[in-house]
């Protein structure tokens, strides 16, 4: 399933005596189209709502940013709905060079007009400007929490007006309750996609440090402290969604 091979993600399938934080290392590239499938709920289709999204937001003469590449997965999709569009280009940025090695070789096997620059930088650190569509596909979570409002008031800055940010992330219900009830729907998911409770637990393990999720309400509070005239959950499934935010 997806648009790149990959070899099936055993990582967390043995007992590991001491489970480290979770990293975008050589391993887990190898594994990565098949991880990010079989763990994300609605991955392909929020993969293809960014395609649509885009056509639909894109300017021309501007510059599309996706940011936390990983594989070029939302790159692509970004490049497929802009195709129409003069003027374009991309730059997808990633901090894992194992990723964007893995993401250059990736692009070069579709053909298309529009250039894509891909970048090993940390999406804290960069310059953009003059965007009208950025992307961030499940990166938003794994920067430190004090520093989320910082990257996506750069963001904010660096949108012309009418632009919008793509922002999918893992979160949390503020309610214990149904927070349990969404975690637990997402481990079934997972179980009737072939992991273990072992892989489970132990990549809950991994990403516990490294991925500290926020509610819904937290993102749409921050996004519109920040200055976006808008924002909307347009895609859910479970405790992951997909927001529209619009300058
Ligand atoms: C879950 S993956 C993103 C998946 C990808 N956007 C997609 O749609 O297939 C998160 C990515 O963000 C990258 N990342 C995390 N923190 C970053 C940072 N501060 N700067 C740049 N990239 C970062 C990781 O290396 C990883 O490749
Ligand atoms: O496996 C999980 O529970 C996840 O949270 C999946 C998730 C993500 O949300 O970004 C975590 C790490 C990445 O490798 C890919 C997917």
């Amino acid at each position: 399933m997806g648009q790149f091979d990959s070899k099936p993600d055993a990582i967390f399938a043995e007992p590991l005596s001491k489970v480290s934080d979770f990293v975008f290392d050589q391993r887990v590239v190898e594994v990565f189209p098949d991880m990010i499938n079989r763990s994300v709920p609605g991955y392909q289709s929020i993969l293809q709502g960014i395609g649509q999204l885009t056509q639909r937001f894109a300017q021309a003469d501007s510059v599309l940013y996706d940011l936390g590449c990983s594989l070029g997965a939302a790159t692509l999709a970004m490049r497929q709905g802009a195709k129409d569009l003069a003027g374009v280009s991309i730059v997808a940025v990633d901090n894992s060079a194992a990723m964007v090695e893995r993401c250059r070789l990736h692009l070069d096997g579709y053909r298309s007009e529009i250039p894509v620059h891909v970048e090993c930088a940390d999406i804290r650190a960069i310059e953009m400007a003059n965007a009208s569509v950025i992307t961030m596909n499940f990166t938003l979570q794994f920067v430190p929490p004090e520093q989320r409002q910082d990257v996506l008031q750069r963001i904010y800055d660096a949108l012309n007006p009418g632009g919008v940010l793509l922002l999918a992330e893992k979160f949390r219900s503020a309610d214990p309750t149904m927070d349990a009830v969404l975690v637990d729907l997402h481990h079934e998911f997972k179980r009737a996609n072939g992991y273990s409770e072992l892989e489970i637990s132990q990549k809950r393990a991994a990403i516990e440090n490294v991925m500290r999720i926020d509610t819904l309400e937290a993102h749409h509070e921050r996004l519109r402290e920040i200055g976006f005239a808008h924002s909307q959950v347009w895609f859910q499934c479970y405790n992951f969604a997909a927001l529209l935010a619009v300058k």
